[in-house]
């Protein structure tokens, strides 16, 4: 399986930001995206994760930076919404990232199958594709290196069932996952101030995705305004 360690050795140790903004968000637009992306290269990224062909497209015209790319798409019938279905995974990949990311949670995805049956299938299609895990718990992680994912990310830790209501960021998933996975760890959910990105290094961890912390001001306002009332 040719994975460019390049791609991930460029994001070892440094900060990816997520850019991302759904059509109910004020900062819908991929133009915005790409400036998003532009400031976030400005301020020190090394990386940047993205959501959708449109805002992709426009990203890869402001930074040349190593791109997490997914497809959110919601099913009737399936929670799975992080690039769900071989569908999306060919889109991406027509368009070309460097890293697809997917939900590989132990839930059931809109085409029936489940991330054990889609995997391999994706795995056979394109063996040179770096894949990321979008993971909620340890065990779900386990099975996608088991499954042979090249990096695990925690991204959906507290948005399961199985999960819901957790605190984030899950350093306790992290710390577990940093002390017995050989597989690249991406820390990402809920990391939102400075000295929790740095105790997520601090645990180990090979890269981190801050997103709402930074690219979402309505959230960031929020927080504000939570401090005063
Ligand atoms: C649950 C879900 O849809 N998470 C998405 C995954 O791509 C993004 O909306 C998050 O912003 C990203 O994971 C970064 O997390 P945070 O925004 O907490 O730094």
């Amino acid at each position: 399986m040719n994975t460019d360690n390049n791609v991930l050795n460029k994001i070892k140790g440094k900060l990816v930001v997520s850019c991302q903004a759904l059509p109910e968000e004020p900062l819908h637009s991929p133009f915005i995206m790409g400036r998003m992306a532009y400031a976030a290269y400005l301020g020190g990224a090394s990386g940047i994760r993205a959501n959708s062909v449109e805002d992709i497209k426009e990203i890869k015209t402001t930074v040349d930076l190593p791109i997490i790319g997914i497809i959110k798409s919601v099913y009737d019938g399936s929670d799975v919404f992080i690039t769900p279905t071989m569908k999306e995974v060919d889109e991406l990949y027509r368009e070309g990232v460097d890293i697809i990311a997917m939900d590989a949670t132990d839930r059931v995805r809109p085409d029936g199958t489940t991330i054990s049956e889609l995997f391999p299938r994706l795995r056979e299609a394109y063996p040179d594709q770096i894949f990321m895990a979008d993971c909620s718990t340890y065990e779900e992680a386990l099975k996608a290196v088991e499954l042979g994912f090249d990096c695990i990310g925690t991204t959906l830790s507290g948005y399961t069932e199985a999960t819901r209501g957790k605190i984030l960021p899950d350093f306790e998933m992290v710390e577990k996952l940093v002390n017995t996975i050989s597989k690249p760890i991406i820390a990402e959910g809920g990391v939102s101030t400075p000295e929790e990105l740095k105790k997520m290094f601090d645990l180990g961890v090979y890269s981190s995705v801050v997103g709402s912390a930074i690219t979402r001001p309505m959230e960031i306002t929020q927080r504000f305004m939570k401090a005063i009332q």
